[in-house]
């Protein structure tokens, strides 16, 4: 009988935190996004953050953007300390254009050119339908699926429709099948995945590609914290996964950075799915889920 297959290693996830990696071992050319900027929402924390780190150790310097500026600057001093490349921390909200169109201006003007757009930023939590405010639900919209938009088209009008570019979305696969409690984030990302599909075919005649990740559970962010991601694992919920655990923040930036190269120079409108085999099996049990809920909400009282 032939020998079982050795498990596939799973990539480093030094941190659990929002610190940069302490080691990093290429599987890419380092040289492969040499020379490149990438504008990256969202990029102070989380997955934007390691997508930021894994792009500086591949010759990319980066503009990391968000709300919260003191977030950004502390991040964008670790990364360059960390990488040698620069970073440069600016102040948005997707949701304001305006804010969106100084950033751009500012990038180009420090670092003279726009190669890759990572649009990252979100916001989510769990809540069923019924608590769920109209304006909880407009929120979420505005920030995942506007905000998307929003900062595509300004960087579209603004650089990429002249000189080509790449667009990375980060989607997430909760809404594939249905998921308990997030309707809002649910239907956020689905109207992305479609958005990354149009803004492909307008877009492909100027030499941009757009594509999106999708992510599962992912562990060490906001996002899996706030899901309930450590009391799902002690529940047994991630047992359903085929890879049987929650992916890491490296493993989200890999797939990101495979999108934003010319490793994937005929790819466009695709969705890159990276959630473990979740969607396919994935535990959408309501009473599970709204267990985790309810002791979620008892803790905050
Ligand atoms: C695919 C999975 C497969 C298998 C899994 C198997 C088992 C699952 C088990 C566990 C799950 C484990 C892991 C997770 C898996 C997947 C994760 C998938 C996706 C993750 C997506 C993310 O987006 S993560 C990003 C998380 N980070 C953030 O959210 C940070 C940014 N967030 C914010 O800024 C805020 O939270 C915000 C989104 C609310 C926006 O802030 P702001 O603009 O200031 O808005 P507010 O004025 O505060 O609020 C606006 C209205 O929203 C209401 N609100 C706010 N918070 C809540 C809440 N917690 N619950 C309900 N309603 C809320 C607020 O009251 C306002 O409404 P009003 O009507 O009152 O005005
Ligand atoms: N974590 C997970 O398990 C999964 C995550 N995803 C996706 O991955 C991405 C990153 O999530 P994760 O790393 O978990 O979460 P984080 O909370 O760390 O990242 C979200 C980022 O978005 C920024 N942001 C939120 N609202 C705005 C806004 N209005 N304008 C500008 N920036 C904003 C936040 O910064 P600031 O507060 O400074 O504005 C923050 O840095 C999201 O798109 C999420 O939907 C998908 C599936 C699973």
């Amino acid at each position: 009988m032939a020998e079982p297959q050795r498990k596939e290693e799973v990539l480093p996830e030094d941190v659990g935190t929002d610190d940069c990696l302490t080691s990093y071992t290429h599987i890419y050319s380092p040289d492969l996004l040499k020379d490149q900027v990438a504008f990256i929402t969202g990029g102070g924390s989380g997955i934007g953050l390691r997508i930021a780190d894994v792009f500086m150790r591949h010759g990319c310097d980066t503009v990391i953007a968000s709300r919260n500026f003191d977030k950004l600057k502390e991040a964008a001093e670790k990364l360059s300390a960390a990488t040698g490349r620069r970073c440069l921390p600016l102040c948005i909200d997707v949701r304001q254009p305006e804010s969106i169109a100084a950033a751009v201006d500012e990038t180009l003007k420090e670092l003279g050119r726009i190669d890759v757009l990572i649009n990252n930023a979100a916001g989510n939590f769990l809540c069923p339908a019924t608590a769920l405010s109209f304006n909880a639900f407009k929120t979420v919209m505005e920030i995942d699926t506007m905000g998307t938009f929003n900062t595509s088209k300004v960087v579209y009008e603004k650089w990429f429709k002249d000189h080509g570019g790449n667009i990375v979305n980060i989607s997430a696969t909760l809404g594939y099948k249905g998921q308990a409690l997030q309707v809002h984030a649910g239907s956020a990302k689905a109207a992305n995945d479609a958005m990354t599909r149009h803004l492909a075919v307008e877009w492909g005649p100027s030499g941009v590609r757009v594509n999106a990740v999708a992510p599962g559970p992912i562990s060490g962010t906001e996002g899996y914290r706030r899901l309930g991601g450590p009391r799902g694992e002690a529940a047994g919920l991630f047992q359903t996964i085929p890879l049987q655990r929650a992916g890491n923040k490296t493993e989200m930036a890999h797939c990101t950075l495979f999108l934003a190269s010319p490793a994937s120079s005929y790819v466009t409108g695709a969705i890159l799915v990276a959630d473990g085999g979740s969607w396919l099996t994935s535990a959408n049990d309501f009473s599970k889920l709204l267990g985790l809920w309810s002791s979620e909400k008892k803790r905050e009282k």
